[in-house]
């Protein structure tokens, strides 16, 4: 536990504008990536447009073909900060957990927290020289800097506004404000942060998560060999192939923009608020496009983390979110034939029912199966696709009769 004073997160060091690519070790080739993910099933093309995942052979009712322990990144919301895991998302009704790791930042005292010694010890050994530690502390310490300062009403676009300009117009005003940023002193840098909102918060955090995680694979030099995942058993290789599969997931961060333009001041202001106060480690990291990217891989990939219900039925409280690449592409059908589990931080799939070589696999990404076809590609159009399951195509042509 550490209480020593920090007065500002803000790098002292010579920080890069955009001029900055990630240094990545060896890219492998995606398909290879793609294709080691598990034994159970290759990625291919759809026929509805991207990717998915088709069986190699016959796979029985109830085989775990995939499980994955590890999120490359995932992030609590504000309100369950305290209640809810930050390693393994366990939850007891609301009790706030013992475990904790604190700073403190002048008169405020800035915590993570988990459920037990073993988490606690776990989320230290992953670490790397404290860098993600010291990050998330530093996102609590601001978040409060940030929520002294006045709201400020969010800009809505005008109705006729070319928004493709004026996105890349605010991105590049977003260039100037990095140049004032570096030219100020550090101790002045604190004003600069701007005040986010908890929806900013949890973002930032999952970003920042995914920043660490690139510092850590170019730290520590980390390799991945060929093997399938379940072969893999160090858990710094594990992260390394999360990385090279995320680096390759779909990111729809402009189509979100282009739907919802109010987005983009959002996005700014968590792209601003992490330049600002971030360690000099994760600087070299940090710019528009890197941080677009890992937002929009998050927007189409993110598995959401609930509460456990008994029911589909029951209300579930949202504790946040992790990403998982691995089991990022699976598609979605309205007759999955697997089941997605989540036992504590751990994902697994099961097969619902025998599968057959060739076969796409599918999960459910929401809770409306029993709804009608109409009401379901409603809800879907929120995740930006139209459904091209075969349960879709079969209850569009019943529609028409
Ligand atoms: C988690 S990713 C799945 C992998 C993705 N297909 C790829 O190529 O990376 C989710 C995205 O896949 C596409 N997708 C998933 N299920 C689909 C479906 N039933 N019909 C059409 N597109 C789908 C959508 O673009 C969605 O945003």
């Amino acid at each position: 536990m550490t209480t020593s004073e920090q007065s500002s997160s803000v790098s002292e060091s010579e920080d890069s504008v955009d001029s900055n690519p990630i240094q990545k070790p060896d890219q492998q080739d995606p398909e290879v990536i793609l294709n080691k993910i598990s034994p159970f099933f290759k990625v291919e093309k759809t026929k509805y447009g991207g990717r998915g995942c088709y069986a190699y052979t016959t796979i029985p009712k109830d085989t775990l073909i995939l499980a994955c322990n590890q999120s490359i990144s995932s992030t609590i919301v504000r309100p369950f900060k305290k209640e809810c895991c930050h390693y393994c998302y366990d939850y007891f009704d609301g009790k706030i957990l013992k475990f904790k790791i604190s700073k403190k930042f002048g008169k405020d005292l800035c915590s993570i927290f988990f459920c037990s010694e073993i988490c606690q010890q776990k989320f230290i050994e992953e670490d790397t020289n404290e860098v993600y530690q010291e990050s998330l502390l530093l996102i609590e310490k601001h978040a409060l800097t940030g929520s002294n300062k006045p709201e400020v009403e969010k800009r809505e676009p005008l109705k006729d506004e070319d928004l493709s300009l004026l996105i890349s117009q605010e991105w590049e005003d977003v260039l100037k404000w990095e140049k004032s940023l570096q030219s100020m002193k550090p101790s002045k840098r604190a004003n600069m942060i701007p005040r986010i909102d908890d929806s900013e918060y949890l973002e930032i955090k999952y970003v920042v998560g995914v920043l660490f995680q690139m510092y850590k694979v170019q730290t520590e030099n980390i390799q991945s060999t060929n093997t399938f995942l379940h072969e893999v058993n160090s858990s710094n290789e594990l992260k390394q192939r999360e990385i090279e599969l995320f680096d390759i997931l779909q990111s729809s961060e402009l189509e979100k923009v282009l739907k919802f333009p109010y987005l983009i001041y959002s996005y700014i202001n968590i792209y601003k608020f992490i330049k600002a106060t971030s360690l000099p480690e994760l600087q070299p990291f940090i710019n528009p496009q890197a941080v677009r990217e890992i937002i929009g891989r998050n927007l189409t990939n993110a598995f959401g983390i609930w509460s456990e219900t008994s029911s589909t039925t029951e209300d579930r409280e949202f504790f946040g979110f992790g990403v998982y690449p691995s089991a990022s592409y699976f598609n979605h059908s309205c007759d999955p034939n697997l089941i997605k589990k989540r036992i504590k931080n751990t994902l697994e799939f099961v097969t619902k029912r025998d599968i057959l070589p060739g076969e796409e696999i599918c999960i459910d990404y929401g809770r409306f199966l029993d709804e009608d076809v109409e009401a379901r590609r409603k809800e879907l159009k929120e995740w930006f696709f139209d459904c091209g399951c075969e349960k879709c195509n079969i209850d569009l042509e019943n529609l028409k009769i």
